[in-house]
C-alpha cells in the first residue's frame, strides 16, 4: 500500500515518529512514503501509534500474534488500513471490537479517536494478556476495556456488552459477523466488518441471512481514498430489527453435524 495524494499537515514527520529505545527499528519504524498518511489519520497521536507499531513488531511478533513477515509491513498493513475506518465512527461513539487479536482495529482506532470509548472482546487468553499490557503501556486505561470472552458470550449475562458500533476485521463471514455482531449493537447501531476483495461478493451471498439477523441492506464502503492506497473495504449493516436466537447462523460444527 502507498500513500494517496498528500493533503495539509506540511512535513512528514519521517522515521523520527518512533520513539527512542526501540529494540529494532528497523521493523517498527514508519516508511517515509506513509509518513503523510499515518500524520492524517493518527494526528497528535502519531507518537502513540508508533508505540503500538513497536510493541506489534516485537512483544506481538515474539508472542507469536502476528507473523514474522507482517512487521515491515505493520504500517500500511495493519495501523493505516484500520484507522482509515475511523471515518465512518461518530464522535464519541461506543465501539465493540470483535475477535480484536492484538488489537486490530480496536486498538488502532482507540489510538487515532480519543473521544471513542472502546472494549475488545477477544476469547483467547495469550491475546487478552497481550491486550491488556499494551492498553496501561500505552495509557490507554481510561478509553480501552478488554473482555474476554466469544461475541456470543458478551451480549449474554447480567450486564451485556452494547456498543453504538461494533467492529470486526478477519473475524467470519458476513452471516456469522451479523448473527455474533448485531446483537451488540444498540437498535440504529453498525457492524462495520472490515473485508478484503472478496466483500460484494460476499454481501451478495450473505444478504438474505443478514436481513433474517436483523440486519439492513449491507452497504459498502471505501475508506481513506486519497490517504491510503488501496482504501480500507467496509461493509456496514445497520442493526434494524432484534431477532430470537433461532434466527442465528449455526455454527460450523452444528452445521457439519447436520450434514
Ligand atoms: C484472524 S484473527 C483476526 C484478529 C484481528 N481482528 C486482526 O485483524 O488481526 C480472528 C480473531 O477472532 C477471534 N474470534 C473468533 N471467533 C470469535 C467470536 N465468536 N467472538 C469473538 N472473537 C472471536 C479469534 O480468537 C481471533 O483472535
Amino acid at each position: 500500500m502507498g500513500v494517496g495524494s498528500a493533503g495539509p499537515g506540511g512535513t512528514p514527520p519521517g522515521p523520527a515518529a518512533v520513539p527512542p529505545g526501540s529494540p529494532d527499528p528497523a521493523v517498527a519504524v514508519l516508511p517515509p512514503d506513509l509518513a503523510e498518511a499515518a500524520r492524517r489519520l493518527f494526528g497528535d497521536r502519531l507518537d502513540l501509534a508508533a508505540a503500538y507499531a513497536e510493541l506489534l513488531a516485537t512483544d506481538g511478533v515474539v508472542r507469536g500474534l502476528l507473523g514474522p513477515r507482517e512487521a515491515p509491513r505493520i504500517w500500511d498493513r495493519h495501523l493505516l488500513n484500520c484507522a482509515a475506518v475511523a471515518e465512518l465512527i461518530p464522535p464519541g461513539a461506543t465501539v465493540l471490537d470483535v475477535g480484536s487479536g492484538a488489537g486490530l482495529p480496536g486498538l488502532v482506532l482507540a489510538i487515532a479517536r480519543p473521544d471513542l470509548a472502546v472494549t475488545l472482546v477477544e476469547p483467547l487468553a495469550r491475546r487478552t494478556a497481550f491486550l491488556e499490557e499494551a492498553v496501561e503501556e500505552l495509557t490507554l486505561n481510561g478509553s480501552v476495556r478488554v473482555f474476554r470472552g466469544r461475541a456470543e458470550e458478551a451480549v449474554a449475562g447480567p450486564d451485556p456488552l452494547l456498543g453504538d458500533v461494533v467492529t470486526a476485521r478477519a473475524v467470519a463471514s458476513l452471516d456469522r459477523l451479523a448473527g455474533w455482531c448485531l446483537p451488540l449493537a444498540v437498535p440504529g447501531g453498525r457492524l462495520l466488518a472490515l473485508k478484503g476483495a472478496s466483500a460484494s461478493e460476499e454481501m451478495t451471498e450473505h444478504a438474505a441471512a443478514v436481513r433474517r439477523l436483523g440486519g439492513g441492506t449491507p452497504v459498502l464502503h471505501r475508506c481513506g481514498a486519497g490517504i491510503v492506497d488501496p482504501p480500507t473495504t467496509v461493509v456496514e449493516i445497520v442493526r434494524e430489527r432484534t431477532v430470537g436466537s433461532a434466527a442465528r447462523v449455526p455454527s460450523r460444527k452444528s452445521r457439519s453435524r447436520r450434514r
